[in-house]
């Protein structure tokens, strides 16, 4: 487990480690969409906060966040996969927990660090060497029979984040019985509807974040 890593590491007992929280899901859903919704609704709450972001072989994420004015770019770190996304989140994740761990040393009272996995598929989970709690991304625009697919994404996630919202006219699909079937499959663990471009659900979101990792409601 991931206290079990920080113990290791001297300089980390000094002050209290950051929560982790992990952002994943499919290609295009809307990660970095979320992270730049939830920047502002976190920093008004008071939260001291970081972002890693992973992407194949760019810094594409990172340079996106650091140049969109809304948090500090040296709190944004960059973490190159060079591998399907997956394996720097799930299988070896030391890149990403030296990436943290970094912010941790640089900003010492940081009370929480985003990390945004690489586009992947429905298969792909994080660590909890890691994170503390996972959020997956899917879209209204990925098709409503998502749910349907079981992926372990989808299924194991501490919460499911069902984007887009504002496009299920436009691609036909009936948001009420995809909310419905994803609900199901996930045995009633939470699920939040949003449009990460005009802000709905985002507010019950960092609600979901603050009362998980930094407990507080
Ligand atoms: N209409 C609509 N568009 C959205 C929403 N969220 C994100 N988008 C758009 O969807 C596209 C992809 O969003 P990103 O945030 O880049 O998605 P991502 O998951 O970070 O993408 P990768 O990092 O490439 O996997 C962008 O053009 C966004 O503006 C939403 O809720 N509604």
């Amino acid at each position: 487990m991931r206290h079990a890593v920080e113990e290791k590491n001297p300089a980390s007992a000094m002050v209290t480690p950051a929560a982790r929280v992990g952002i994943g899901g499919p290609v295009g859903s809307g990660k970095t969409a979320l992270i730049e919704a939830l920047i502002p609704e976190l920093q008004r709450r008071g939260v001291d906060l970081a972002v890693v972001t992973n992407d194949l072989v760019t810094k594409e994420d990172a340079e996106r966040l650091r140049r969109s004015g809304l948090i500090d770019p040296s709190r944004v770190s960059a973490v190159e996969a060079g591998a399907c996304p997956h394996t720097v989140i799930r299988e070896d994740p030391t890149l990403n927990i030296a990436a943290g761990d970094d912010l941790e040393a640089r900003f010492p009272g940081v009370e929480l660090i985003l990390f945004e996995s690489g586009g992947d598929n429905l298969a792909s989970t994080f660590s909890l060497d890691l994170v503390d709690w996972w959020i997956f991304v899917i879209d209204v625009a990925g098709g409503g029979d998502i749910p349907r697919k079981r992926g372990p994404g989808l299924l194991r996630c501490d919460l499911l984040v069902v984007n887009k919202i504002d496009l299920a006219p436009y691609v036909g699909v009936e948001l009420a019985p995809m909310l419905a079937e994803a609900r199901q499959v996930r045995a009633n663990r939470p699920i939040i509807a949003t449009n990460a471009r005009s802000g709905v659900g985002i507010r019950e979101v960092a609600d979901a974040i603050l009362a998980a990792v930094l407990f507080r409601v």
